[in-house]
């Protein structure tokens, strides 16, 4: 899976500067966003999640968790994307079991950080809906 967004840069030692370290993390999040479906689709359900807890007027104790919850599940997703990566670099095609076992241990990590933000979302959402009514 195809990762840097161009060839334009082929540095490989340490950035220099603050502002060139910057620059690669912003590669990487439209890396991310461009190569990563699953990313785009938590992201998507976390817009829509911002959009209701403000037209329920959410508490800020309620806005910390929903927010938490979001950025959980969009880290564990980049690191599930690194170890994909990763596992692809070092075995290519070639089938091995540690290979299965990083990636599915990966993407159990993404499964734990969902079932929060579901728990989360219902926490805090449920309550907020019945204040509306
Ligand atoms: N080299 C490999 N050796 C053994 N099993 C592998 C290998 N590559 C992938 N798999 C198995 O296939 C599954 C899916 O692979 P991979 O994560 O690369 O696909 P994906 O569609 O990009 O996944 P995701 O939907 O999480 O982004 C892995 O969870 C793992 O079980």
């Amino acid at each position: 899976m195809p990762m840097a967004l161009s060839d334009k840069s082929k540095q490989t030692g340490k950035n220099r500067a603050f502002r060139q370290s910057l620059g690669h993390a912003w590669d990487g999040l439209r890396a991310l966003f461009r190569y990563e479906r699953n990313f785009r689709k938590h992201l998507v359900v976390g817009t829509v999640a911002v959009i209701a807890g403000a037209i329920l007027r959410l508490t800020l104790n309620e806005w910390l968790w929903l927010v938490l919850a979001i950025f959980l599940v969009l880290i564990a997703e980049t690191l599930n994307t690194i170890v994909e990566a990763v596992v692809d670099l070092i075995v290519g095609e070639t089938y091995h079991d540690l290979a299965k076992r990083a990636k599915d241990i990966a993407a159990g990590g993404v499964l734990m950080a969902a079932i929060f933000a579901v728990i989360v979302g219902a926490l805090v959402m449920l309550p907020a809906l019945g204040r509306w009514f």
